[in-house]
């Protein structure tokens, strides 16, 4: 049975209209179905952790954003069931990192028909003594964490969202973060190995390169086991920040001398100063985070890689 899950808020609406229109397909009238909307945040997260208790026969396919998705998968509760995603939000990073391309009709169909789904590592995080969860695109400390809090605060969000240019009102959250931007001093341990860096700008681990709609921050990221690809950004002046970030999309930052990009099983971050983070595009703030892969890997349907 295939089970879905959508975000009516989701891309400004987008991942309803997305639904409604599959329900008239017909590969959706064929199939076993039954579908949830999600009615608040957290709900996502609800619903698959009621149906993780009877996985079997099941596959869930999410119609949302990275947020949904990202509470879906905190809300599983087992690797038994695959997972299939429509990509309805703005950003949709997470299908980017998979390789689901095309249609919402033509996924749908992929969904049901590809028999090999994709295995996918999704990495771990503990943020100071709370319990562990997981991030399906990426956890970010410092200067992403407060470009993602002011597009995820500001009024053009939305705008950008509906004419389908949402990468804009990061590239406007960049720059507004950037006057007042002070770097962080962090201790990291990377496989046991402490790195004491000051006057440090941001620490980024991705299981994909993408971030923000379709940013490369993280552009050696490939979907593995038991590796985490870390970028860091040094001291540097803003001025040299803003050349760096316009060559982002192409993940030619990587060349920058200030950027150093590293692989690790384990990293943890402790800073005495209170560190933002973002995690899948949601902000937050920590002491102390301690982050690895996922041993089980989730099946994904839907991509075509
Ligand atoms: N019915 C609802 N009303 C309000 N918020 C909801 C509802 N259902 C889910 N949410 C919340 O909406 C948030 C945003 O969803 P999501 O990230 O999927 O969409 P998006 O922001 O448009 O896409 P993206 O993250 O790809 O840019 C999620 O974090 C989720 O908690």
């Amino acid at each position: 049975m295939y089970l879905f899950i959508i975000n009516p808020k989701a891309g400004s609406g987008r991942a309803k209209r997305i639904f409604s229109d599959l329900q008239k397909s017909k590969s959706y009238r064929q199939m076993d179905s039954k579908y949830y909307f999600t009615k608040h945040e957290g709900h996502g997260e609800e619903i698959a952790k009621e149906i993780s208790k009877d996985p079997t026969g099941k596959t869930i396919i999410v119609i949302g954003g990275d947020g949904t998705i990202h509470e879906v998968i905190n809300g599983l509760t087992t690797t038994d069931i695959p997972i299939g995603f429509i990509p309805g939000g703005s950003g949709n990073d997470f299908a980017r990192g998979c390789g689901i391309k095309g249609k919402p009709e033509q996924i749908l169909k992929q969904i049901i028909d590809y028999k090999h789904p994709l295995i996918y590592w999704i990495g771990n995080y503990r943020q100071d003594d709370k319990e562990e969860r997981d991030f399906v695109n990426s956890i970010g400390f410092g200067f992403d964490a407060e470009i993602a809090k002011k597009a995820n605060k500001s009024c053009y969000k939305n705008f950008f969202n509906m004419i389908g240019l949402g990468t804009v009102s990061y590239v406007i959250a960049l720059l507004q973060v950037l006057i007042f931007f002070k770097p962080m001093t962090v201790t990291l341990e990377l496989d046991g190995e402490k790195k004491f860096l000051q006057n440090c700008w941001m620490v980024s681990i991705g299981n994909h390169p993408y971030y923000g709609g379709g940013m490369k921050i993280i552009p050696n990221a490939v979907v593995q086991p038991n590796v985490l690809p870390i970028l860091i950004l040094h001291t540097i002046s803003k001025w040299k920040v803003l050349a760096l970030f316009m060559t982002v999309f192409f993940g030619k930052h990587a060349n920058y001398k200030e950027v150093e990009v590293l692989e690790a099983k384990t990293m943890k971050i402790a800073s005495e100063q209170p560190i933002r983070f973002q995690v899948d595009g949601q902000t937050d703030i920590c002491h102390s985070s301690m982050i690895k892969k996922q041993e089980e890997p989730i099946k994904i349907k839907g991509s075509n890689t």
